[in-house]
């Protein structure tokens, strides 16, 4: 699913009422009966709905309007028509309103009483959408401060008033509607994937309303939102006649001696994922936990007795993932650049290979082409310079990416995959019971095992970042968000990959066929 900027949504109005040939007040109509659909099916009677004056407004009448229709709902509407007057659609969705006998309307020009509002009540909000150009203040930010104080629940449409639709480092924070649930239009807004503004957005929900990709006006996006289609696209079936060597040989320079867990973690996850062999090179003091915990790995031992501290030749091998529990000593550092200096491989560098990077900055430079990278918030303030909100590390992830021709895999409740073209696709699996030590170690099994089998980069790190959350959400269906741990992710991935293979998942229509495998 492409993801519009705030410039572009005019005209995929414009081409959705064109290829459609409809009115854009029937588009209205459309959004609004979505949501009303939503506000009914919530177990409240008493809506208050609060309207400005541009179409977000229009859709908060059209909802009034719609809700009102239901028998039993108590509406009560308020316009604010304080400033340059309304928008056509909001003025003719007014009119229809005005007409309507159960709806206690008001149209303020001037004073308003704000209502008693208890938490029996729901707020919708349709007072700012998508065309706010600068934060509220004044009249319209003691508004919203009255509903972020009220015990009332909130719903607001398309955006929270108040959000800008990408940057937020200078709005009011305390000028902005604090939804319980945000019901976008079309698909979600940047500023809407970002942790900082979850505070504001609540919970997120999508209404597809039918809006134009935007293929007919030309327009294009560097935006997208990874779902299960696009994954099923990607995602290739098993060769039927592959043998080992076929699906590929994965390396992974992983752990100090007392932080073994990070490479068994790494080697589960990229044995789970399809590839046809693993290698881990780690200190020789790692040698027996890991010869136990994952008996399907072969070892490859550093000299060192607790640390990683030669470089080896990766010409026999498809993909090298390192970093995870690596450590950060001289020693380690020094044989961390040769490695990666010298690999010709796909590559992917992980937690302390990125902290080795933040304390080696120039080093950055020396990373081949096409490397991924696999910072989460914290990781990406390190080894960037700019970073201070959510925004500013997707902005320093992007320019790194297409700077460095890296792909960065900026880790979060929506994870960003940043590409050296200068695409970004956020991911629409995943949940906070992943937030957990060992979770990104998972990852990067995950991507190293799907660039050993030839996956290309960004087809390695969409499907493994879909493959991880996917495989959480799995995991946390069964045993809760607060209990995960990274095994469990583990534990759910050969389910992930089942649910997305159409293969896996044929059955024979009825007893007279016989599939043969
Ligand atoms: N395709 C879709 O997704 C559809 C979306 N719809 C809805 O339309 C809104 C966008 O409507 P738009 O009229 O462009 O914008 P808004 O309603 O958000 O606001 C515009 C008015 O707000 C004024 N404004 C802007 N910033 C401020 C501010 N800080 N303080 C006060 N007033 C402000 C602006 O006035 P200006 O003179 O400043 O331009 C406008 O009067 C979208 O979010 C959806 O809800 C369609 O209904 C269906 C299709
Ligand atoms: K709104």
């Amino acid at each position: 699913m492409k993801i519009f900027s705030q410039q572009q949504l005019p005209d995929i109005d414009a081409a959705t009422i064109q290829e459609q040939n409809i009115k854009s007040i029937d588009l209205m109509e459309r959004a609004a009966q979505y949501v009303s659909l939503y506000l009914s099916s919530l177990s409240y009677s008493r809506y208050v709905i609060f309207a400005g004056p541009g179409n977000n407004g229009g859709d908060a009448l059209a909802v009034a309007r719609l809700l009102a229709a239901k028998e039993g709902n108590n509406i009560t509407a308020y316009l604010f028509n304080i400033g340059k007057g309304l928008s056509s659609n909001c003025e003719a969705n007014r009119n229809r309103l005005a007409e309507c006998p159960n709806v206690s309307f008001t149209e303020i020009t001037e004073k308003f009483e704000p209502p008693q509002l208890s938490e029996d009540a729901v707020i919708v909000d349709g007072l700012f959408g998508t065309g706010l150009n600068k934060p509220l203040n004044g009249g319209f930010g003691a508004l919203v401060q009255f509903f972020n104080a009220s015990p009332a629940h909130i719903v607001s449409i398309d955006m929270p008033s108040g959000l800008m639709c990408e940057n937020n480092a200078q709005n009011v924070r305390n000028h902005i509607v604090r939804a319980n649930t945000t019901i976008t239009l079309g698909a979600p807004k940047i500023a809407q994937l970002m942790a900082d503004n979850h505070e504001f957005v609540g919970k997120l929900i999508v209404a597809d309303i039918g809006l134009s990709d935007g293929k007919s006006k030309g327009l294009d996006s560097n935006y997208e939102f990874t779902d299960k289609e696009d994954i099923k696209n990607i995602i290739r079936e098993r060769d039927s006649f592959g043998h080992k060597g076929s699906f590929g040989h994965s390396l992974l320079i992983a752990s100090t001696y007392g932080m073994a867990g990070a490479a068994i973690l790494a080697t589960r996850a990229c044995l789970r994922s399809g590839v046809g062999k693993v290698t881990v090179r780690t200190p020789h003091r790692n040698n027996n936990i890991l010869q136990i915990a994952i008996p399907e790995a072969v070892l490859n031992l550093d000299s060192h007795e607790k640390h990683f501290s030669s470089p080896i030749n990766t010409d026999d091998y498809n993909a090298l993932a390192i970093g995870p529990g690596l450590g950060t000593s001289h020693d380690t550092a020094v044989a961390f650049i040769e490695q990666v200096r010298r690999t010709r491989i796909p590559l992917v560098i992980d937690a302390d290979g990125l902290n080795i990077l933040a304390d080696h900055k120039g080093w950055i430079q020396q990373i081949p082409s096409d490397t991924i990278l696999t910072p989460h918030f914290r990781e990406m303030q390190r080894i960037g310079s700019h970073c201070t909100d959510s925004y500013s590390a997707l902005t320093e992830a992007q320019e790194m990416a297409v700077k460095h021709s890296f792909f960065i895999i900026l880790k979060g409740h929506f994870t960003a995959i940043c590409t050296p073209e200068g695409k970004t696709f956020f991911n629409s699996t995943g949940n906070s019971g992943m937030a957990t030590a060992g979770s990104g170690d998972v990852l990067t099994g995950i991507i190293c095992a799907l660039l050993a089998q030839k996956y290309t980069q960004t087809e390695a790190c969409r499907l493994g970042v879909y493959i991880h959350g996917l495989a959480g959400d799995i995991a946390a269906n069964k045993l809760g968000e607060t209990s995960l741990i990274a095994s469990d992710i583990i534990e759910a991935i050969p389910e992930a990959f089942l649910q997305l293979s159409a293969k896996d998942a044929e059955k024979a229509p009825s007893p007279d066929f016989l599939i043969l495998k």
